[in-house]
This record gives structure tokens, sequence and C-alpha cells, in this order.
């Protein structure tokens, strides 16, 4: 008679075995972490019978995580000697950091399957595994024998689990245990749950003197006062929100290495230039916890920022900071929670930021989505000023009759210029009306008498155009309200910004995200009608149905993967979707992809052609 476990195992197989070869989802007697994993290893197109694994063999050997798992993994090595199990540490991406091995027959097996020092073995690469599951689903799991995706694996089984560093919570890598089939899963678990335990207690040791230190005096500075402040220690930032609004990742390496070479005196000033070519003036101290230097702490001013109070001698100084703006385009002017540094963008950042501070009635245009009133709500808030702006849109209170809904319109005011008149006004106040071109002819002078009135107060106002058209078609009276015009660019004309924009919209979807690299070149390709808002739709989409821990050019939506100089039918959109669908569900093998649409390899090919679809490399 079978034993129990053997029993399990071979209905396991047989039920991968059935799920590989039909399109059913695999049986309800697969645990519920498995049949997932299995889900996304035949949906990443892993082939179950071959181990094809990614090597890199230069890897930091002291790193934070190396460090913290070598005695963990000494101890366990001598208490494993001659027994048939192996212990590995991977980093967080699935990247093979150390192996010991009880006994050569298996560390003999572990070096045919590429189970090893050097190799990746993420679920995206191998398929369901202990350590790719773990990292997946950032929690510990088993995999016992015909559990494993790839027939190779299936002599062994596996407990991993996450490492996490218990400060940030950031998971840093896993542990793993590997034998031969047999042994209990629970007393696996348990095993690789007190190494994890341990290893965690080591990395939180080594950390937590430095960060509690960093954290300390960043407290007491940035406590009084508002100026920029960065904390740069070896593996944690810490900016407040001056200073985070001013400073990319290359910035923080950059003031790194300056405040290493500065000497760190800390009446001394140095003058840094950033990436984007501005300078910055750079106060740094040493800060020292009990286990010795722990990083440096920056007190920052950048001298010809509008926003950075006392130490710039320029400030308020609009015509001189104008011209420097007019000479020289490429300057990056950031905006708090915006990206870009293209010329164009460059230049209607400064000029929102100028108006903000001097109060300058403003008027914004530029197609939809392109940022406008994300501008002028940055702009303001660079001021310092407390409040957000008002904004009221001229196309509410008078909603098309297509439009209207029960409520729609009882609940705003009664007229445009009621509302513009109810905003709270003053300075440190803004009042932005979007949709200013849909103002009536009629209603023009109350409305410019509305936005006159708040001016008076010492409002900043801003008007936002909805459309392309030149200011022209704003009703004269409103237009009289506003002497600074500026036009926001067009995604478009700025693709050279695509990475920052992406960057910044990923990091509001969730700090861990990022994209494959064959991601940006789709996005480069498409024209963006609907501009910024556009790009963070689908990357929102993209990153809530994303499969892995980054988007990947399959998690886009169709009509990224082709390209056509011409509007298609909705027919002919739905065509297309379902032939790019298709085609990554197919991993891009084309006559994989005909035969399940019931087309001919040539009509899929014609097609592919006719709309322009092409798709990443098949791995
Ligand atoms: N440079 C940028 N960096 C980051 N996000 C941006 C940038 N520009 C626009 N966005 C984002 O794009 C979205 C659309 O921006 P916004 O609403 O300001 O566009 P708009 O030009 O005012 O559009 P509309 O004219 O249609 O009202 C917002 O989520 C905004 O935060």
């Amino acid at each position: 008679m079978l034993s129990d476990s053997t029993a399990r195992d071979r209905t396991i197989a047989r039920a991968r075995l059935r799920f590989l070869e039909n399109q059913d989802p695999p049986a309800p007697i697969v645990p519920e972490s498995i049949r997932n994993s299995w889900q996304r290893s035949k949906y990443l197109g892993i082939r179950p019978d071959e181990v094809v694994v990614p090597y890199q063999p230069d890897y930091d050997r002291e790193s934070r995580l190396v460090r913290a798992a070598t005695p963990v993994l000494d101890r366990l090595e001598r208490a494993l000697a001659g027994s048939d199990a192996c212990v590995i540490v991977t980093d967080r991406k699935g990247w093979v950091r150390d192996r010991r091995v009880g006994e050569k027959r298996l560390s003999a097996h572990l070096d045919r399957v590429h189970l090893a020092p050097g190799f990746n073995y993420a679920e995206q690469f191998v398929g369901t595994n202990g350590i790719g599951v773990a990292l997946e689903e950032r929690r510990p799991n088993v995999v016992l024998g015909t559990e494993h995706f790839n027939e190779r694996l299936q002599s062994v089984s596996c407990a991993a689990a996450p490492i996490r560093n218990s400060v940030t919570g950031r998971v840093e890598g896993a542990m793993n245990l590997t034998c031969w089939n047999g042994p209990a899963r629970n007393l696996m678990a348990a095993l690789v749950q007190e190494a994890v335990g341990d290893i965690e207690r080591v990395m939180y040791e080594f950390t937590s003197s430095h960060q509690r230190a960093l954290l300390e005096a960043f407290q007491q500075v940035t406590h009084y006062g508002d100026r920029p402040v960065l904390c740069l220690g070896q593996d944690l930032v810490l900016a407040n929100s001056a200073a985070s609004a001013w400073l990319t990742g290359d910035d923080h390496r950059l003031l790194h290495e300056a405040a290493a070479e500065s000497g760190h005196a800390p009446r001394v000033r140095t003058e840094v230039r950033l990436t984007g070519g501005q300078t910055v003036l750079m106060r740094c101290r040493q800060v020292d916890s009990s286990a010795g230097a722990a990083g440096y702490l920056l007190e920052l001013a950048f001298p010809e920022h509008p926003g950075s109070g006392e130490d710039c001698p320029a400030t308020g100084s609009r015509s001189r900071s104008r011209s420097r703006g007019e000479r020289d385009a490429s300057l990056p002017w950031p905006l708090p929670g915006l990206a870009g540094t293209d010329p164009a963008w460059n230049t209607v950042s400064r000029t929102a930021s100028h108006c903000a501070r001097e109060r300058t009635p403003l008027l914004l245009h530029g197609e939809p989505g392109t940022g406008k009133t994300a501008l002028a709500r940055a702009a303001h808030a660079l001021t310092g000023a407390a409040s957000a702006p008002v904004v009221v849109d001229a196309l509410a209170p008078h909603p098309p009759a297509s439009d209207t809904t029960p409520g729609t319109g009882t609940d705003l005011p009664a007229d445009l210029s009621d509302a513009l008149r109810a905003a709270p006004a003053g300075p440190g106040r803004a009042l932005v009306l979007r949709n200013i071109d849909a103002v009536p002819a009629g209603r023009a002078p109350a409305v410019a008498r509305a936005l006159d009135a708040a001016a008076a107060q010492g409002t900043w106002i801003v008007g936002i155009m909805g459309t392309l058209h030149h200011a022209a078609v704003v009703p004269e009276p409103v237009r009289r309200c506003f002497t600074e015009a500026a036009a926001v660019p067009a995604l478009r004309h700025r693709l050279a910004d695509l990475p920052a924009l992406v960057d910044c919209l990923l990091r509001r979807v969730g700090a861990d995200l990022e994209c494959a690299p064959e991601v940006l070149p789709l996005l480069r390709r498409h024209d963006w009608p609907g501009n910024v808002r556009q790009l963070n739709h689908v990357l929102s989409r993209a990153a809530a149905g994303r499969r892995t821990y980054r988007i990947e050019p399959r998690d886009l939506p169709p009509s990224l993967h082709s390209t056509v100089g011409r509007s298609l039918s909705a027919w002919e959109a739905s065509e297309r979707d379902t032939l790019v669908q298709a085609l990554l569900a197919a991993d891009g093998n084309k006559l994989l992809a005909a035969q399940r649409l019931g087309i001919s390899r040539t009509t899929i090919y014609r097609k592919m052609r006719a709309y322009g679809i092409t798709l990443p490399p098949r791995r």
C-alpha cells in the first residue's frame, strides 16, 4: 500500500500534468499558493522540463545581507554536516548569494539544476519553487517534490521564507532549506523560520544604532524651520519635503560623495552642482552612533530657487531670476511631486513658480492631462502656503444636459462668480479657475470682477484652459485679469521626460514597483493624446494587473503594442486587441496564437503588419 505522502505526491503529479496539457486551472487538491504559482509560471511561458536561469558571477560578497547571513549559515552548516539538507540565502530578486550543503550527492544535484551562488531562482525564471514563491508572495511557504513546476526539481522539497529589514519592513532576501523528498513539511518550515529570525536580528543590530542616530539628528534639525534637510546613511536617506522636492536619487549619491570629501566641518558651506546643472549650498556634519560613523546630515540652500529662504541672495528678485531662466531653459526647475526636465517644461515650471511667489495672475494653456492643474498646485505649495488652492471649474455649475444627473448642479453654487467669491481669499491663498475658455460671454464681466476682487486681497489667481486654443478664446474681460500666460507642453513633445515621469507616477502607486527595461520603448512610441493623465492610468492599471514585482510589456494595454498611423474603428481596435492578447498569451509564438484564434499563420502575419504589432523578443 502507498504511504499517504506518496499517494499525495502522485495525485499532485497527475494534477500538474493535466494542468500543463490543457487550459483548465489546476485541480483544487493542489494547495492554493502552488496553484497560483503554477498559473503564473505557465503564463510566463516557463519551460517545465528544463532549468534556464540567468547567471551573474560578480556580486557584492560583503553586502549587509550576506554579512548578516554568514554566522547563521556557518552554524547551520555545522549542524547539517553529512545530512541530506542544504541551506541557501538569496537577495530580494532571487539571486543566490550563499549556499551550504550537507552532503555531496545533493550538492551535485543542485549544481546540475543551477541552484548555486550567482544564479537567479526567482519564480519568473524557474517557475514554482520555494525561493520564487516566498519572494513573489512575500511570505513563508513549502514546495514539496511534485509541486515544483519544473520536473527537474521534483526530487527535492523546499521550505523558504522572506528575510525582512525589521526597521523598514522591506524584503531583503529569502532563506531556503532544500532536502531530498521525504522530511516533514512542518519541521522544514520551522527550521527556516528560526534561521530567518536569526538573520533579521543580526541585520537589525548592524543597522539600528546607525539609523537611530540619523533619525535623531534629522529630527533635531527639521523640528525648527523648514529649510531643505537631507540625512544620508549607508542604506537610509531621510529628506524633508523641502529637500525631496528638488533632489533625485542621483543627486543623493552626488551629495553623499561631496559630503564624504568635504571634511564635514559644520560651519563651512560647500557649493555642489546637482545632476540637473543647478547649484546648491551644502552645510554638512557627520552623524556618529555607538557603532561608529552613521552618515551625514546636510542642510541645503538653493541659491537661485525662490523657495529656499534666507540663505538665498536672489530670493524675490524677479528680474534676475527671469533673465537667468530666459538665458538657459535647460536648467531644471523642480516642483514638489512633479517630474520632468524638458526645456519647455522647465520654462513653464519656472514661470509658474515666479507667478505664484509674486502673485502674478497666470493663464495656463495646453492639451488635456498635461499637468496644468498639478503645476498650479505645486507652484503654490512651493511658496510655503499652508492651504491648497481652491479649484473652481467653469464647466461644473453648468453641465451639459446629457451629463445632468440627480443632484448635479443643486449642490454647486448657483453661479460661477458666486463660487469664485465664496473661495477663501488673502495672501497665501490661490484660486484656480479651470476651463476658463468655457466662461459664457454674458457672465464674463461678473467672473472678471470676482477674480479681480480675489487678486486685490492677495490671492494668486490662475486660469486654466483645457484646450490648445490661444488665450484669445477667453472672453475679453476675463482675459484682462491675467498678466502672464504660459503653455504646458504635450507629453509627446517631451518624451525625454518619460523615464522620470514613469518613476514619479509609479512611486505614487507603490514604493517597490519598477518597470522592465522593455517597457519604456513601448511607452515612447505612443503619442499619448491624453498626456500625463493617460500615462498615469496606463501605469496604474498595469501595476494593478501585474504578475511579478515589476511591470512587464505584457501588463500594458494592447494598444501600446501596436502603431498605426491612423485612428482605428471600434471593430478594428477590438480585432487588434484580440490579436495582441493572443500573441502575449502565447509568449510571442505566432503559430500558437494563430491556432488558438483559429486563423492561418499567413493571416496573423498580415494583420500584425497592418496594425503595426510588435512584441518584445521571446524569452
Ligand atoms: N510633470 C508631472 N509629473 C508628475 N505627474 C504629473 C505631471 N504632470 C501631470 N501629472 C499628473 O497627471 C495627471 C493630470 O494632471 P492635471 O489634472 O494637472 O492635468 P490638466 O492639464 O490640468 O488636465 P485637464 O486640462 O484635462 O484638466 C495628474 O494626476 C497629475 O498629478
